[in-house]
């Protein structure tokens, strides 16, 4: 189990079918910290907006992202978590996003780890995928509000993400590239 002395929550974003569970899964299971998959917070109404193929907007997307983030800060000071690590995944496509999970975490240390690879490698993942409700046109749409991290918002300028290119990486490479990177321990 790896150990850090304050609490750490990272969350693991990008367009669906990027790999976030994948590699969010993985990342639980080295850092030994529990995981918690972002789409269970959706309240109803955006799942079912979502089933219908209707993209979220802006305003769908608020209190979600606070209760993703407030329930990722709350597993990660939780006693009964000794590693005091959470991990989450969430889409967090837009700089704005990310910005707005970090207001709401409590003042607690945030790393954001986002995936991301070529449109045709998305839809043909999210194709592959059955009973989901993420359909290929939304995919499209993700893609084109995209905004990788970059410049400050990068952690070797100081800031607290990491933009991974996974297009050529195993899920097993993609996550000894994330823990080499975060140097937890
Ligand atoms: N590094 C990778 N290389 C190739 N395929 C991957 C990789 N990571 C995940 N996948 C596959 O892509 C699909 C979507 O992965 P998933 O983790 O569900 O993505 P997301 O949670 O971002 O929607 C799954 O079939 C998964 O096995
Ligand atoms: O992996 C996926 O299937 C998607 O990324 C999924 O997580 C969905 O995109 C969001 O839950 C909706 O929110 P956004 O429209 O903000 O991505």
């Amino acid at each position: 189990m790896t150990f850090v002395a304050q609490p750490l929550v990272i969350i693991v974003g990008g367009p669906a079918g990027t790999g976030k569970t994948t590699t969010a899964r993985l990342l639980a299971e080295h850092y030994d910290c529990p995981f918690l998959e972002g789409d269970d917070f959706h309240p109803q109404a955006n799942l079912e907006k979502m089933a219908r193929g209707e993209p979220l907007t802006d305003d769908d997307r608020w209190d979600w992202l606070k209760t993703v983030s407030e329930h990722a800060s709350q597993v990660a000071q939780d006693v009964k978590n000794p590693s005091h690590i959470c991990i989450a995944s969430c889409s967090m496509l837009k700089k704005v996003y990310r910005d707005y999970i970090k207001s709401c975490a409590d003042g607690l240390r945030l790393r954001f780890v986002f995936l991301h690879t070529s449109i045709e490698k998305l839809a043909a993942r999210v194709a592959a995928r059955q009973g989901h409700f993420m359909k290929l046109d939304m995919v499209q749409l993700q893609y084109d509000i995209m905004e990788v991290p970059g410049d400050a918002e990068l952690l070797v300028n100081g800031g607290d993400a990491l933009a991974v290119e996974m297009s050529d990486m195993t899920p097993a490479e993609v996550e000894s590239y994330i823990v080499g990177r975060l140097s937890l321990n």
